[in-house]
């Protein structure tokens, strides 16, 4: 056996920022060998940032992220870091240094490792993702070969994420090639209770490759997407030896005691009971196996329960989209209802409550309460406030134009639409949309009025877990920064005197058991009538659903926290005659 201390830098990288990528890969480099590690593995397409879409089908691109490469290992040996091996994500492109029997210059999902100011040996995503957010085959061909490398006397494989999720390929190379230690960098979306899947999954391929794996995973917002970190290591038996943290960037290092590889470097195939072949290339870059060493005791994080998990993935979803696209500040309209009241609260634990501006604006059918609870909240929280009262802007409106019912009522939800991106364009705020899941499902909600804006923090969270998430970010800090009463009263438009959310829409909690089993789990009309929804009622969901696409089209993005979001997860045709009959 073999002693090695290994480092998973699970950090957040920035989509298309390949120069400041490759200053953090740099630093967090440092920080590895400061810590004593024998090995750094970076997450995958960390150069690049993931996921890039469209991006590698330019040359430009992937020509930057292979000369990005080759300059980074030139650049760790120049700064002292060379005899550190670095495992590190990137794009490559088919044939340029092998063949893969696949067209030349194709995009590949690539991994490389740096050694002594070269890239020592390289790999290829085997199995591409194509489902849910993942779009792979329309951007990278399949890696064919399975790189292992001797370092301190133990071979250690690497494969890349989806290569984990499928049956067969780099894991059943890894046990061909005797790996001591299987590394495989990931770009792992959060998803609830994905952290669960993952790990059980990780204990059953380190099983299936005969040998300890360790999984280093993204951290942060990218859009749609929030990459959770939670990356860990397992052993040969599946028991978990270390884990870090979520939603957090992690340096996390730990000692394995390893079985020492055997076996000549050079090329050959073997059979990856997938229907395919994969070359294991064997490299050597130190074959002495290091004396011993007093090892630490690993690092185990706590798990945040599921409600936390989720808020802290929304919070971070803001905070990333609100730095990485250049904002210095958020605006939004705050009502005194629940949506806004935690969309406000999220966004001040994001960036901070003096950089969240809200505006109260009320029409002459809003209630006292609602500028009360309003206030209240801005008083708890310190946020950024001002009054833009509505009323002589919607009686000048109508003054030119008579409207009525639906049409005058959505007339409120726009001229709030329009202060609020006027506001944006004068001071540079970001303009928060408020809108949940259950709103944007049924189309509840007004086009360039509520649903004006940039960023969505609750489009993905359901009325039902919206009213979860207050309650326990109330029992987190004193005061509780969201007053009680917007947590208890009946959910409101107030456009109109005496309006209620259930004039149009059932009780929040039938509706979203309805919509799990319409929405995210795709049952027809039959299957849900048969799993005790009401007909009439999933009749009409039904409708409010379809006919709401154009709607959601238009509503911008934010995060993913469910295993189908709307947005990249859930794709359907606008004009459509499709109906569950
Ligand atoms: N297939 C299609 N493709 C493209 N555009 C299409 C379309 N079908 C209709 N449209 C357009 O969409 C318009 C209708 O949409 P829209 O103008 O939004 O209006 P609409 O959906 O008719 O009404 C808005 C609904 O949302 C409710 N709401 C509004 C504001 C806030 C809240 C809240 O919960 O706080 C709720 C409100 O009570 C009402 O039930 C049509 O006039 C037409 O211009
Ligand atoms: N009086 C108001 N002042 C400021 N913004 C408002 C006002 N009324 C509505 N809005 C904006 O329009 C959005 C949609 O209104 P809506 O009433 O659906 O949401 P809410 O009040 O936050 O939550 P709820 O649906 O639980 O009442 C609000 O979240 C808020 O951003
Ligand atoms: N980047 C990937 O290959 C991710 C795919 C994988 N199924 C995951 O969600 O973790």
């Amino acid at each position: 056996m073999a002693q090695l201390r290994i480092a998973l830098a699970q950090t957040n990288p920035v989509v298309g920022d390949l120069a400041g990528n490759a200053d953090k890969l740099i630093a967090w480099t440092r920080r590895a060998a400061d810590g004593g590690a024998h090995l750094v593995v970076f997450t995958e397409m960390f150069l690049t940032g993931y996921p890039v879409e469209d991006l590698v089908l330019r040359t430009s691109f992937v020509d930057a992220s292979i000369a990005g490469l080759d300059a980074a290992a030139a650049r760790l040996a120049a700064e002292g870091l060379g005899d550190l091996p670095v495992v590190v994500g990137y794009v490559d492109r088919a044939n340029r240094t092998h063949r893969i029997g696949q067209p030349k210059g194709a995009p590949l999902d690539a991994a490389a490792v740096l050694y002594q100011g070269r890239v020592v040996a390289r790999t290829a995503k085997h199995h591409l993702p194509n489902y849910g957010v993942f779009d792979e085959y329309r951007y990278f061909v399949r890696g064919d070969r399975l790189p292992v490398f001797r370092l301190h006397g133990v071979d250690v494989a690497v494969a890349i994420c989806e290569d984990l999720w499928q049956e067969g390929g780099p894991v059943s190379a890894a046990r061909a090639a005797g790996a001591g230690l299987l590394v495989v960098p990931n770009a792992s979306p959060y998803e609830m209770d994905k952290d669960d899947v993952r790990f059980a999954l990780c204990a059953r391929r380190a099983g299936e490759a005969g040998c300890a794996l360790a999984y280093a995973n993204q951290v942060g917002g990218q859009d749609e997407l929030i990459f959770d970190g939670d990356s860990l290591v397992v052993s040969v038996d599946g028991e978990l030896v270390a884990r870090a943290g979520q939603f957090t960037e992690e340096l996390l290092i730990t000692n394995l005691e390893l079985p020492l590889g055997s076996g000549e470097p050079g090329e050959f195939p073997v059979d990856a009971l997938d229907g395919t072949t994969i070359t294991v290339e064997r490299v050597v870059l130190s074959a002495e196996p290091l004396a011993a060493y007093p090892a630490e005791p690993p690092v185990v994080a706590e798990r945040l329960d599921d409600t936390a998990e989720v808020y802290q993935a929304l919070v971070l979803g803001v905070r990333d989209y609100v730095a990485k696209n250049g904002f210095q500040s958020v605006i939004l309209g705050l009502s005194g209802g629940i949506d806004s009241a935690l969309t406000a609260t999220i966004a001040a634990d994001a960036i901070g409550p003096d950089r969240v501006h809200v505006v109260l604006m009320p029409s002459r059918y809003s209630s006292d309460h609602s500028v009360g609870d309003a206030e209240e909240l801005v008083r708890r929280q310190g946020l950024r406030s001002r009054v833009a009262p509505i009323a002589d802007i919607v009686n000048a409106f109508e003054k030119e134009i008579e409207l009525t019912g639906l049409a005058a009522e959505n007339l409120q939800a726009r001229v709030r639409g329009m202060l609020l991106m006027s506001l944006s364009n004068q001071h540079g705020h970001l303009v928060l949309t408020t809108g949940n899941k259950s709103e944007l499902a049924t189309g509840y909600s007004t086009l360039y009025g509520d649903s004006a804006g940039g960023f969505a923090p609750i489009k993905d969270v359901p009325k039902s877990l919206v009213w979860e998430l207050s309650r326990w970010r109330n029992t987190q800090s004193t005061p509780p920064p969201i007053p009680e009463n917007s947590i208890t009263k009946e959910p409101s438009a107030e456009l109109r005197p005496g309006q209620r959310d259930t004039d149009s829409l059932p009780e929040y909690a039938v509706l979203d058991r309805l919509l799990d089993d319409y929405v995210e789990q795709d049952r027809g009309r039959a299957e849900l009538i048969a799993a005790g929804h009401d007909p009439e009622l999933v009749t009409r969901v039904i409708r409010l659903v379809d006919t709401a696409e154009y709607k959601r089209r238009q509503y911008p993005p934010g995060p993913k926290i469910s295993p189908k979001n709307f947005g990249r997860d859930r794709r359907l045709p606008i004009t459509n005659r499709w109906r569950e009959g």
